[in-house]
């Protein structure tokens, strides 16, 4: 590298928003309720004397730690107040208090949610989210982010300008069609795209001005909202066919066409739609649907951590014999890139990807699938068991999934079906005969009342040894005798976040397969030696943004490796290129967004 390309580097991946004041046009009440620039009780006495605000505050200057710890109090007195210690109830104030500071202050708020991701990651995201959209009618106070409807197809291309922000990083787009495990919840499913945004902002550092969450209302099909007299979305059934397509792909022209620079993560899409809509797109446009490949990633990483729970190497994987239980969107997702890294560790040539599948047994709502199951979804076709073989292992047509779980003696029980209680009793009581010294139990569905069984359920039934993963937060479990069950969050919270990141900064026009892959082996090799034999095969959420930060460096290396980067600003494709990995984390973490007041200054238009 010459000198001069050398300073070069050093300047760009130094560069960050942070000191220069922000110019402002507006003054007066405008500011404070902008909560792109508002501090409340913040402003100094000289900024409220350049900007008009005088007298409309409360003559106290407070430091930003003062306003948090008044807004604190305020959270925790809820706690202190609740008798029975955390219920919904209890959860949704706690998000209406998060919201309405959201609102007014959204430096504050990014502030509060960093600090305790932890805490309030099961607020602002899985479960209670859940529980928001369910209520969003009612919760609804101030709109947030871009409604596009069934009414305005002809008009998105000119909407889309209606958005004050010049600059869009993120979208999080759903049309409401299956929240979590809760279902058609229509518009009011707009809550799960600024839930997963508030992660991209706290995990990722994406500039909160630079996040936008789309609801696309194409109607409901969910009865009792069609009968709603409070609901706020369209009262008709949903669009179906080419129609529906049509207006999906009008929003990605008219999205793509104002930011050409944007990243659209398609969520809670329903499987029916999910993997269409991936294929005709993810060649064209910078996209990626979360169910499908992040929640894949996710899996492939607990799944590798669980053969290293048991003292094998990673490479000992297509070993495993895994039952999984759900063959949806997230399901089959997990179902193919499991195969994949089979067939990779095999030789990765044509008969390792065929003779993988040997390892899989899936279970839907209609039982074991086989060959003979009557219209068969396409996704689902290749792990379809072959019937002589099935029969060869006492199973049929439609098995349950406990006489599944009987026969195969899985090392891996995974469930991504929505159904609350899946693993039963007599599922967790067959799992015992599993061949594993250490069986694995991925509880995926969400929210959590949807989790297949609880830790309690898992540890008291099938032993104090096995590796417990849930899709929405448990508590660790006491074993008695000093020992705890640990368990995991198995959630693409881990993913979704450096998988945009990554992508941003990498400016790859697209997200392939390897930069998927890479994020997930990322994210596997996160975790310790001496933390999987523990039983931890995924990081606790308060390390969100620094694996989050490690995941966006190697999705920006693979995009490098792929010839696929074009840059991001000042670091073209050429400066990537000469980056080792160390400064390639350190060009993640400069462009990391934090919540910091900037010195306001105003301006005229
Ligand atoms: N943990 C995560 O990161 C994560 C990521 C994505 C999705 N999820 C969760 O996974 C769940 C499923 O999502 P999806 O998009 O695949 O939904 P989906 O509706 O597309 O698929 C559900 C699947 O479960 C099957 N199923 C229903 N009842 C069953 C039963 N009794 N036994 C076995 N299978 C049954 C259905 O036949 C279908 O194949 C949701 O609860 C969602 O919240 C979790
Ligand atoms: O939203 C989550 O918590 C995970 C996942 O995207 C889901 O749909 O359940
Ligand atoms: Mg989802």
């Amino acid at each position: 590298m010459n000198p001069a390309a050398l300073t070069q580097t050093a300047r760009s991946i130094t560069t960050t928003e942070g000191h220069r004041p922000t110019i402002v046009h507006k003054r007066s009440l405008d500011i404070l309720h902008d909560p792109w620039f508002n501090k409340g009780t913040s402003f100094s006495i000289t900024e409220r004397d350049r900007l008009d605000l005088r007298g409309l505050l409360p003559p106290n200057v407070m430091s930003s730690e003062q306003q948090i710890e008044r807004f604190m109090a305020d959270l925790k007195r809820l706690e202190v107040h609740a008798r029975d210690g955390p219920s919904d109830p209890n959860a949704l104030a706690k998000w209406r208090i998060l919201n309405r500071l959201h609102d007014r202050n959204e430096t504050m708020y990014y502030k509060v949610l960093i600090a305790n991701i932890e805490e309030y990651a099961p607020i602002v995201y899985t479960p209670t989210v859940g529980l928001v959209c369910q209520n969003y009618s009612g919760l609804f106070r101030r709109p947030r982010g871009m409604y596009f409807s069934a009414e305005d197809r002809g008009e998105m291309m000119s909407m889309v300008y209606n958005w004050p922000a010049e600059q869009v990083d993120m979208i999080v787009v759903t049309d409401g069609s299956r929240i979590l495990g809760l279902g058609d919840l229509g518009v009011q499913g707009i809550g799960i795209a600024i839930g997963k945004l508030d992660l991209y902002v706290a995990a990722a550092g994406i500039n909160p001005q630079r996040v936008l969450p789309v609801m696309i209302d194409v109607g409901t099909n969910n009865e009792k909202l069609l009968k709603d007299p409070l609901y706020l979305g369209l009262q008709e059934h949903r669009l179906d066919g080419d129609e529906y397509v049509a207006v999906i792909d009008e929003f990605m022209e008219a999205v793509f066409t104002r930011w050409p620079q944007v990243i659209v993560q398609f969520e809670d899409f329903q499987s029916k739609w999910a993997f269409k809509l991936l294929q005709r797109y993810r060649n064209t446009y910078r996209m990626f649907n979360d169910d499908v490949q992040g929640t894949a990633g996710v899996a492939i990483a607990g799944l590798l951590g669980a053969v290293r729970a048991q003292g094998r190497p990673m490479i000992d994987f297509p070993k495993q014999k895994i039952v999984v239980a759900g063959a949806g969107s997230a399901g089959i997702g997990v179902l193919n890139a499991a195969r994949k890294t089979m067939a990779r560790m095999l030789g990765n040539n044509e008969s390792a990807f065929k003779s993988a599948l040997s390892q899989f047994w899936v279970v839907d709502a209609k039982g074991l699938i086989t060959e003979e199951r009557e219209n068969i979804d396409p996704e689902a076709l290749p792990f379809a068991r072959k019937i002589k073989e099935a029969n060869r292992q006492g199973l049929r047509e439609g098995a349950s999934l406990a006489e599944v779980v009987r026969e195969v003696k899985p090392d891996v029980l995974l469930g991504l079906s929505a159904v609350g209680g899946l693993f039963s009793k007599e599922v967790l009581e067959a799992l015992k005969g599993s061949t594993s010294t250490r069986p694995a139990i991925f509880a995926m569905s969400n929210p959590t009342k949807n989790a297949e069984c609880t830790p309690e359920e898992a540890f008291s039934i099938v032993g104090d040894n096995v590796i417990f993963a849930s899709g929405s937060p448990f508590k660790d479990v006491d074993l008695g005798n000093g020992h705890v069950g640990h368990c995991n969050q198995g959630n693409n919270m881990y993913l979704f976040p450096g998988i945009g990141l990554g992508t941003l900064l990498s400016g790859s026009r697209i997200i392939s397969d390897g930069m998927l892959q890479a994020a997930a082996e990322c994210l596997a090799a996160y975790m310790t030696e001496d933390e999987v034999l523990q039983g931890i095969i995924y990081p606790s959420t308060s390390r969100i943004r620094d694996i989050t930060k490690q995941v966006a460096a190697a999705v920006v290396k693979e995009a490098i490796e792929e010839d696929l980067a074009e840059g991001y600003r000042e670091m073209d494709a050429r400066e990537l290129r000469k980056l080792n990995e160390e400064e390639i984390l350190e060009f993640v973490k400069n462009n990391m967004w934090s919540p910091e007041y900037p010195t306001l200054v105003y301006k005229k238009d």
